[in-house]
């Protein structure tokens, strides 16, 4: 998505592409554009979305019915994804749809992580309004749901899968819009079935927020699917 510039022409002012890719870490889940102008779709409802949230109007009305038509028209030609009968998880209709992180997903900021040798995953971003909370600042659950993410992710560069069991955030300082913003996260053991990961969420030096999880891996798991996120 573009960054456009605000009043003062210094910051974005709305939820930006993520950050490029860091030098030293590999790109994590990536999502292959298949061709067909989905990612590009997801991409133009992100910018719609920025815009629907984060302005004011006098008549749109116009508007209303224009997307309306679009709604129709992608009523008809798309096959609709059944959520219950995925032969696992992980496949790209899966993957797409995820709230956090899904390419197909106009509520994902997306994520698009990297992964480091060590097993840390991170991801730079920047929020724009319509992921706010107190004014100014990022809503506390979209910060739960960013870790519970990254938390997830971590546990795949490691080689395991998980269900969100037990997840604790600590705010310490606002997580501000329209900065970027860098996540990361790493497992940091686990006993049997049970996993702990922990992320931390900075803007700069400024630590915003932290998170502790604990995730305990699904009975039966096969062993092809350790290494794919379990989605929230
Ligand atoms: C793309 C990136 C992926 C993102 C990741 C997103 C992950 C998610 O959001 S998952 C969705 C949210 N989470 C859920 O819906 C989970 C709902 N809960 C459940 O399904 C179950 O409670 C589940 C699977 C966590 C555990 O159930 P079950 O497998 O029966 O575990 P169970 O046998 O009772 O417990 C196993 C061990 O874990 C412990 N345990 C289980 N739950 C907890 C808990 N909440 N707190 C502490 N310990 C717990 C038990 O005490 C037990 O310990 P021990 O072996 O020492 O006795």
């Amino acid at each position: 998505m573009s960054t456009d510039s605000s009043a003062s022409g210094e910051q974005p002012v709305e939820t930006t592409d993520p950050g490029s890719v860091d030098a030293d870490g590999a790109p994590f889940l990536q999502q292959p554009d298949d061709g067909s102008g989905h990612l590009e779709l997801a991409a133009e409802l992100r910018r719609l979305r920025g815009l629907v949230a984060g302005s004011t109007f006098e008549d749109v009305h116009d508007a209303v019915a224009t997307v309306r038509e679009l709604s129709d028209h992608l009523e008809k030609v798309g096959t609709r994804v059944n959520p219950f009968t995925y032969e696992t998880w992980g496949v790209p209709e899966h993957i797409g749809a995820n709230p956090a992180i899904g390419s197909r997903n106009p509520i994902s900021p997306p994520l698009e992580p990297v992964v480091f040798p060590d097993g840390t995953v991170r991801v730079e971003l920047t929020l724009g309004i319509e992921y706010q909370g107190p004014p100014g600042c990022v809503h506390g659950g979209i910060v739960a749901l960013l870790f519970d993410e990254m938390l997830g992710l971590a546990n795949a560069a490691a080689g395991s899968v998980g269900m969100t069991a037990d997840l604790r955030v600590t705010y310490k300082s606002p997580t501000p819009l329209l900065q970027p913003l860098r996540i990361e996260a790493r497992q940091i053991r686990t006993e049997g079935r049970k996993i702990w990961t922990e992320a931390t969420l900075h803007t700069g030096d400024t630590l915003c927020a932290r998170t502790e999880g604990l995730f305990i891996e699904p009975r039966g798991i096969r062993d092809e699917d350790r290494d794919k996120p379990i989605e929230g």
